[in-house]
């Protein structure tokens, strides 16, 4: 069978040419997946990997349009400046895709890709595609690391995505399939969700995340000047892991800053309330692995979406002591 991936392709890394290299799309290098074995990497090197797919959006009723996610983060995210503070080389691995909806084959082949990445040492900066590459991302980075690492998931989001995977998984579902998992394993279910919307979640949904042990903070809990509690919150979750996955559904943030996504979310939180949170969560340096998920280019106003969803790997990059 042939492989669900496309390799990478400099032509969608553009933009201003400086005589020092001070542009990102200056300095990409490709790494193809598929070609034998990963460069020399230095340690965490960051390797930005698509997962081109939106048959999972499709299956939970949403507008497609997310496969076009990744190309789009790439175009807003290689126009940025690389400031000094930052590794000079970020590596771009390429999309997994989904050709004739096959979720469960892309799901199978993404999650082994990143087992590889953070088995090698690498820090994988995953785009999506819809929030379906949650349930392959928490896999093969659960696998790389072992039973005996204490991996959490920390999901910004106005939605749980604790929905049923019936009949087959789709972007609503992961972290139930994660839960479903973790029990078959015998590991623990470490997930809090960020930025939940209370007019975004039926009962039933919040039953089940109560009955998982969900820690949960709403997004009324992420207004600027009062998010002491959502901090507190954070900090209390992180502080028995080891390992964080980190995972960002675009839509958790407000339709006025992020109108590009799936399912429109004009009572989301602003980046104002989202950066104190990220900044914690990067400072902790329990981040294994992280992804933005759901832009969906198609309905995006001046591809301000993609340039949202750019500057948070942009903040991933500078943060000082994760490369
Ligand atoms: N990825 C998650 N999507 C939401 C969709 C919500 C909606 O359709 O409005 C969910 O299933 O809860
Ligand atoms: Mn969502
Ligand atoms: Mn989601």
């Amino acid at each position: 069978m042939t492989p669900p991936y496309c390799s990478p392709d400099r032509v969608h890394w553009q933009g201003r040419k400086s005589a020092g290299k001070e542009y990102l799309h200056e300095n990409i290098r490709l790494v193809d997946l598929l070609s034998g074995s990963l460069p020399d990497h230095d340690h965490k090197a960051p390797v930005f990997l698509g997962y081109a797919c939106d048959e999972g959006v499709a299956r939970n009723h949403g507008r497609p349009g997310a496969a076009e996610g990744p190309n789009a983060i790439r175009r807003a995210l290689g126009r940025m400046p690389l400031l000094r503070s930052a590794p000079r080389t970020l590596w771009d691995a390429g999309d997994v895709v989904c050709p004739d909806g096959d979720l469960e084959a892309t799901q199978e082949f993404f999650s082994t890709q990143v087992n590889r990445l953070v088995r090698e040492g690498c820090f994988p900066l995953a785009v999506g595609g819809g929030h379906d590459i949650a349930y392959a991302h928490f896999l093969g980075v659960q696998q790389a690391l072992g039973p005996g690492v204490r991996l959490g998931i920390l999901n910004f989001d106005a939605h749980f995505d604790l929905r049923e995977p019936e009949p087959r998984g789709h972007s609503g579902s992961p972290f139930l399939q994660v839960a479903s998992h973790c029990r078959e394993k015998n590991l623990p279910f470490s997930y809090a969700c960020v930025g939940v919307r209370p007019d975004a979640n039926p009962g039933e949904l919040w039953d089940r995340a109560a009955a998982l042990g969900v820690r949960v903070v709403g997004r009324n809990d992420l207004q600027p000047g009062r998010l002491e509690g959502a901090l507190s919150a954070i900090r209390d979750f992180l502080e028995p892991l080891d390992a964080l996955y980190l995972t960002i559904d675009l839509d958790g943030f407000s339709s006025a800053f992020a109108p590009g996504v799936s399912a429109a979310s004009p009572m989301g939180y602003s980046p104002e309330a989202f950066l104190p949170c990220f900044d914690l969560i990067l400072e902790s340096g329990k981040v294994r692995s992280m992804d933005v998920a759901e832009l969906n280019p198609t309905h995006d106003r001046d591809g301000q979406t993609a340039i949202l969803a750019a500057s948070l790997i942009h903040r991933v990059l500078h943060q000082a002591g994760l490369f």
